[in-house]
Parts: structure tokens; sequence; C-alpha cells
């Protein structure tokens, strides 16, 4: 059999060669439509939606019970590495040209292939905890030199560790959720005490967040090749951001509720299998990281990012970023080495944001804290608009994908808009 990432592989299923949904990639997602309004588990092949609960039921795929019947992938995910492999390589057989299981059952064709403008998309895990990494140099430098130092931007921990917070799962919403500006403190330079008020400083974060697909046990660490085998996929991440609010409140624990109003997510998990051609090295890390963090495997991503930002006065959004997953200092396997070695345990459906994704280059910078170099340089938009920060009715849309030889492993979009505060 050949493995499902051959790019020589084609479906019955006519996919334009600018998709980010080829057989190759088949995300999973979880989906409703109006005639069937409960939420099932599909994969995106082109402008559709497989349903695999359809493709189970008629005895095409082979997994325990009624898996794919679910509001969420955390069930499929506990089967663990082999069962995730096995299905994958089954459902690109079963959507292969020359396969005629499916292609020649036209009503079970009817039934399981549904257009994906026929569909709505649901958050597609339950997420068990949220945290949050600040791992790409590039950005923890920017805000350093901003907030601290320009002259020594990093903090003396930060090339020893991956720093990173706890943050919410509750707020972890799917693409196209609106969000609503959040109130909290403020505190300006030369204001005798804070005020409760809406968020003037509301950004977005460009970030891959990292679905755990399995548990660790309470006192175990990670090896590198546990941690890796953890790694279900991976997905679009906007962790939104008060920064007026974080910067009074996240001294001396972190941020709090300047980081917890909402976190969109996009609505296709990409598999760690499907992104396996696009590994890479990543920066050299000197000074040599402690043995628990060592890793020996090529593990980032060349994964090309943009941010698309559009305001209620624009008749289409400007590109205010374009970036590479594959700069990220910390990778998501040390990330998750790190997150285990006070023997913290990890679950099913434990969602790690990388951190800011920022390059090395001016249009490479992930939030606007950094493109406005904090409201002293504002982002001048095609129709004359300013931005420091995100203004009421302002929409953000992040992609994701990878690509070489004809080939493109995409992520589809997380788009969310500003709504006013309440
Ligand atoms: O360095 C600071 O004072 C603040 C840093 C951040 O706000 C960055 C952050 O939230 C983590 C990240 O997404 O990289
Ligand atoms: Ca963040
Ligand atoms: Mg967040």
């Amino acid at each position: 059999m050949m493995h499902p990432n051959d790019p020589s592989l084609r479906s019955f299923v006519t996919v334009d060669p600018r998709s980010d949904f080829p057989i190759q990639n088949l995300p999973y997602g979880v989906f409703s439509t109006a005639s069937q309004p409960s939420p099932r588990i599909g994969v995106a092949i082109g402008e559709f939606v497989l349903d695999l609960a359809a493709l189970a039921s008629a005895g095409l795929l082979d997994v325990p019970g009624d898996v794919f019947a679910q509001g969420a992938i955390n069930g499929f995910m506990a089967l663990g590495l082999e069962a995730w492999s096995a299905t994958r390589a089954r459902i690109s057989e079963v959507l292969r040209h020359d396969n005629p299981e499916l292609r020649d059952d036209a009503a079970l064709r009817a039934r399981a292939i549904i257009p994906q403008r026929d569909v709505t998309l649901h958050l597609p895990l339950q997420v068990a905890g949220f945290t949050d990494f600040y791992s790409s140099k590039q950005h923890a430098t920017n805000v350093g030199a901003l907030f601290r130092d320009k002259a020594d931007p990093l903090l003396p921990n930060w090339l020893h560790i991956p720093i990173g917070y706890n943050g919410r799962a509750s707020t972890v919403v799917v693409s196209g959720t609106a969000i609503r500006r959040p109130h909290g403190q403020l505190k300006d330079l030369g204001d005798a005490g804070p005020r409760f008020a809406p968020s003037r400083r509301l950004d977005f974060e460009l970030e891959i967040g990292v679905v755990i697909g399995q548990a660790s046990e309470l006192g175990e660490r990670l090896s590198e090749a546990q941690a890796e085998a953890m790694i279900f996929g991976f997905v679009l991440l906007n962790d939104w951001s008060a920064r007026d609010i974080q910067q009074w409140e996240y001294v001396p624990l972190g941020p709090f509720q300047g980081k917890a109003f909402a976190t969109s997510i996009s609505p296709w998990i990409v598999t760690r299998e499907a992104l396996e051609p696009f590994r890479v090295q990543g920066p050299a890390q000197e000074p040599a990281p402690l043995d628990y963090l060592a890793q020996r495997g090529a593990n980032n991503y060349d994964l090309a990012l943009q941010v698309d930002l559009r305001t209620p006065a624009m008749a289409a959004p400007a590109t205010i970023c374009a970036t590479n997953f594959k700069y990220m200092y910390w990778s998501s396997v040390q990330q998750l080495m790190h997150h285990a070695s006070s023997g913290c345990a990890m679950r099913v459906g434990d969602l790690l944001g990388s951190g800011t994704i920022s390059g090395p280059g001016p249009r490479e910078r992930g939030s606007l804290l950094e493109i406005s170099s904090n409201g002293a340089e504002p982002l001048a938009l095609p129709g004359g608009e300013r931005r420091s920060f995100l203004e009421d009715g302002d929409s953000v849309s992040l992609r994701g994908w990878c690509e070489r030889d004809g080939l493109r492993i995409g992520f589809g979009a997380v788009e969310g808009t500003v709504l006013p505060a309440k």
C-alpha cells in the first residue's frame, strides 16, 4: 500500500491544485449540517468534508464503536498513535481515484461527501487544558526591547527554559466566533490608580497550537520520543491579548485576564503525520539546553504563516505579516518535555500554544504590539487608515501552509472579528 503522504496519490474527489486539503492532508474536524444537526467527525478533502461517522457505520472504517459520531476528536485521539496512522492510511485508501468502494457507491457518496459550504464547523476538540509558551526568540527580543532593555532584551532565563503559563481552556473558541472587547483594570503611566474599563490596546498573536492526543502519568517525565508520539496534530491559534490589562496585571505571576477572554483556533487539525515531509532543523540552540530538553530529531516545520487584517472600511483584507513556524527557538517537543518535567500530567485534548511567531524580517512580526512598536509607529493600511491596536469591527485572519514541489498541506484559516465592549 502507498503511504498516505505519497505525493503521487490522487483522489476521485476533484481537488484544486491550490487547495489546502489534498488527499495527502486529511485534517480532522467536527461538523454538522442542517439536515443532520448532531456534530460528528470528518476530514477535509478539497472543497468537501468526508463524514467519517457515515463511513464507519457503512463498515468502511475499522474503528471501535461510535468514535467518529462524536462532537470532539478526543475519543479518537485516545486510541493512540497506531490507530491514528492506520485510520489515516485507510481514509486515504477509501478516497483514492482507483478504489471503487466509495467512488462507485452513489448512495453512500451522497451521504458521506458533503460540500464544505453546507456544513457548520465546530471546535474540533474538548480542550482539556491550555498552556501558552513564549518560544520565538525574535518575538521575545522585540517585546523585551519595547518593554525593558533595547540593549539586552532577553530575560536571563529565556535561552535556558521554554517560558510558558497556564491559560484558560474554557475560552478556546473556533474560527468565526466573534471576539468581545474585554473589560479590565487599566492604569496608564501617570494615572494615580487603576480604573475598570474596556481594553484600548487589543491585539492578536499569531501562533500554532499543538494538540496533545495521549495522556502522561502524574510524576512521569517524557523522553523526546515519548513527547513526539503524544502529539496528534496542529492548528492555527490566535491568542487574543489585551496589552493594557496584561501590562498592569502580569507582575509577578504572568498573564491572567489580559489573555483569558478568548483564544481562537482553526477548525481543522492537521495531523503531525501529514506534516512529516516538511520537518526541518530548528535554529541552533546556544547554550545547549539541559539534558532533559536535549533533542536529536529535527522538530521544527517549514510552515508558512500569514496574517490578514480587514477593517470595516476596507474593501479587501491586507496582509500585515508573513513569517514561518521554522524560526521557533524552542520546538513543540521541547515544550512538551518541559511541561511534563516536574511530573505534571498531560491529558488527551491538552492544547499548547507555541507562543507568538515572529521572524527576523520587518514583515515577520506576529502581533500589532511589535508591528506598531507598542503604538509608537502605527501601521498604515491601504485606504489611509492607521492601526496601533485593533478597533471594533476589525477582522483578523491567520493562515498557514506547507508547500513543496506542488504539494500543499494547508491549515485553512482562523478568523475572528472584534465586537464592541459590553
Ligand atoms: O515579555 C513580556 O513582557 C510579554 C510577553 C508577551 O506578552 C508574549 C506572550 O504572550 C507569549 C507569546 O505568545 O509568545
Ligand atoms: Ca501568546
Ligand atoms: Mg488567549
